[in-house]
């Protein structure tokens, strides 16, 4: 594992380090006592059976209550010794589970919120440069590999190497020739294990990869279940979620095989270790070399060196798989967060809106903007319009710092101020937003629209509905503003999303109102009426309507026609339409007699409309 994993661990671990130490310090406090029960068995041993004076210490004797001189009537407490020894062994056991749940607890809840926080401070472009589902595989299953990790190697890596060194040095303190014998077999088994475990490493890698296969089927089909029934791909769909199954099945098998396989020469090994050890041991104690106690002893000690050894390879494999998730998590928290400038400041945002020489070009890709440069006033209506992919939408994340200009790149000014000099946090504050395709919260629909202004009252929701022209429509739900929306609820139709969402935008009460798109999936009617509603309640607001529907623009102070990132033309509707170009082939293309008609409807009704009326602040 590299020493950046090692890093992250210990900059997680530093809060619950003290339970780690208490659970490392018990257990090996357990393994020191599970070494003491084969000594007591070993004294019992030789002085009841062999008749040997107890080789004792006196003081621990007169701890035990063991009578001098008669070993047969002292049985009883050597049992109960090594009863107490159990039970004390048992404490300590507890507290040091108890002390790793605890601290892996703390550790993987620390390690969560992190990256959580983390995450939502990562910039928009970072989120739109790495897929979700990968971001959610390494914040969850990465995290519970780092999390087995810690709360199962971290400890058994400490736990193991005091082991093995307290045995050996027990064992060679008893008897040297049979220790060495013992030893020879130990880097046998150390290196097959660990020769294994890197071998099957692989296999385990493809059956988690053929497992993110198989989920991601899964997730594809519940995704696109309107798409496959409308199509009739059931079928299909049911072959190829086989297949996928098949493999994984099949790759878990060939794993089962190789693992018992694995088993069964280790336990050939440890098994031929084991006689050997008693064979010698045998003989030893026939040469009168050993006695029976301690060969008892020595037995005993031996199988409990030889599992950890045994599990020393897995115990690595865990480890480079933790390295490898521990690298996945590290590459997210490693992400720049966004940052503003150190002079950030939180100007007035009611002054005019500046575009100073845009050339931007998304990275690695060709120029989106090409020399944009224009100022809408404020308070006014501006209007954006342009073919797909003309650059509408990146004007706005520019905007709204969304995506970063670099200073080579132009600037954006808000009252004359660069909005790389304002707190971004601020910015987004007072430019409310409304995208093509909003996203809604799995939340009721007052929830989501209060989710601007968590404080507002329901009527103050209740008005930003009708503005939006929704109010009508979440009446007719049979739990009305109560009803919850997305999967686990009603589905909303295209246009009430997006008058949802447009109530949303209004409770921010922002100087900056951005439509993006908004009302595209609603009909001509309605987009009319949420206009004429939006112009009544806007107040002094600074407007942006982007749109590809000519009444949806027409009646801005400005429309500004955009053509393949670059301007093309410029002006208001009446000099737009008497000047042969894009602006005005549009319009006649879009104009059907009902558009006309709504149209001249509407001209009348904007004279007669009093455009600086505030939105009154219910
Ligand atoms: N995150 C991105 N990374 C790379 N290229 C992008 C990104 N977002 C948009 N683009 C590209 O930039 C160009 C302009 O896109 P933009 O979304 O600004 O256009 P638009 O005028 O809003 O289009 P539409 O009306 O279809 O929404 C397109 O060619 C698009 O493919």
């Amino acid at each position: 594992m590299k020493k950046k994993g090692f890093g992250v661990i210990w900059r997680f671990l530093k809060g619950s380090v003290w339970f780690f130490i208490t659970a490392l310090l018990f257990a090996m406090l357990n393994t020191a006592f599970n070494a003491v029960t084969p000594q007591i068995i070993r004294i019992a041993v030789d002085s009841v059976i062999g008749s040997r004076p107890m080789d004792l210490p006196e003081w621990l004797g007169r701890i035990f209550l063991i009578p001098k001189g008669s070993p047969a009537q002292s049985l009883p407490l050597f049992a109960a010794a090594i009863l107490l020894v159990a039970v004390l062994s048992g404490i300590c056991n507890y507290i040091s589970r108890m002390g790793v749940a605890k601290g892996s607890e703390a550790f993987v809840k620390s390690l969560r919120d992190q990256l959580f926080g983390h995450i939502q401070r990562l910039p928009y472009a970072w989120h739109n440069q790495h897929q979700t589902g990968e971001i959610i595989q390494r914040c969850t299953s990465d995290v519970d590999v780092i999390r087995n990790f810690v709360s199962n190697q971290l400890l058994e890596v400490f736990r193991t190497t005091f082991l093995v060194i307290l045995s050996i040095s027990i064992m060679f303190s008893m008897n040297v020739k049979i220790s060495l014998i013992a030893l020879t077999f130990i880097p046998l088994v150390a290196a097959y294990s660990v020769i294994f475990y890197s071998k099957i490493a692989k296999r385990f890698r493809l059956a988690d990869e053929a497992e993110g296969v198989l989920s991601s089927t899964v997730q594809e089909n519940l995704t696109g279940v309107r798409v496959v029934r409308a199509f009739g791909r059931e079928r299909y769909e049911i072959d190829r979620f086989d297949e996928h199954n098949n493999r994984f099945a099949n790759l878990w098998i060939r794993l089962g095989r190789l693992l018992s396989t694995y088993w069964g020469i280790g336990d050939l090994i440890t098994g031929l270790q084991i006689l050997t050890v008693i064979f010698v041991g045998v003989l030893e104690s026939v040469n009168g070399n050993l006695t029976l106690g301690e060969f008892l002893a020595f037995v005993s000690y031996n199988s409990t060196l030889i599992w950890p050894v045994r599990g020393l390879g897995r115990i690595l494999s865990e480890m480079s798989k933790a390295g490898v998730s521990i690298d996945r998590v590290s590459y997210i928290l490693d992400a720049e967060e966004e940052k503003d400038d150190p002079d950030a400041v939180e100007p007035p945002m009611n002054g005019d809106i500046a575009f100073h020489h845009i050339n931007y070009s998304y990275e690695g890709q060709k120029p989106v903007l090409k020399d944009i440069d224009f100022t809408i006033p404020s308070g006014s209506t501006f209007a954006i319009l342009g073919g797909t992919g003309s650059g509408k939408s990146t004007l706005m994340h520019l905007l709204d710092r969304l995506y970063e200009l670099p200073p080579e790149c132009g600037s954006i000014t808000i009252g004359g101020v660069d909005i790389a000099k304002i707190k971004a946090s601020w910015l987004r504050e007072n430019i409310g937003m409304v995208l093509q395709e909003p996203f809604l919260f799995s939340r009721t629909i007052e929830e989501n629209i209060r989710a601007t202004r968590p404080g507002a009252s329901l009527e103050e929701v209740r008005h930003a509905a009708r503005i939006a022209c929704v109010d009508d429509a979440v009446d007719d739900f049979a739990n009305g503003y109560d009803t919850i929306v997305g999967e686990r609820g009603v589905t909303l139709s295209g246009g009430q999303k997006q008058r949802v969402a447009i109530a949303r935008m209004l409770m921010q009460k922002a100087p900056i109102m951005v439509f993006d798109d908004s009302l595209s999936a609603v009909d001509s009617e309605t987009d009319a009426q949420i206009r004429a509603a939006l112009k009544e309640n806007l107040g002094k607001a600074t407007v942006i309507l982007i749109s590809h529907r000519i009444t949806t623009l027409m009646q801005a102070d400005r429309i500004l026609v955009l053509d393949d990132g670059a301007i093309a033309e410029f002006g208001t509707h009446e000099e737009l339409i008497h000047h042969d170009g894009i602006y005005k082939s549009i319009y006649d293309i879009q104009m059907s007699s009902d558009d006309r008609s709504l149209l001249e409807k509407e001209e009348s009704e904007w004279v007669m409309m009093n455009r600086n009326t505030a939105m009154p602040s219910t």
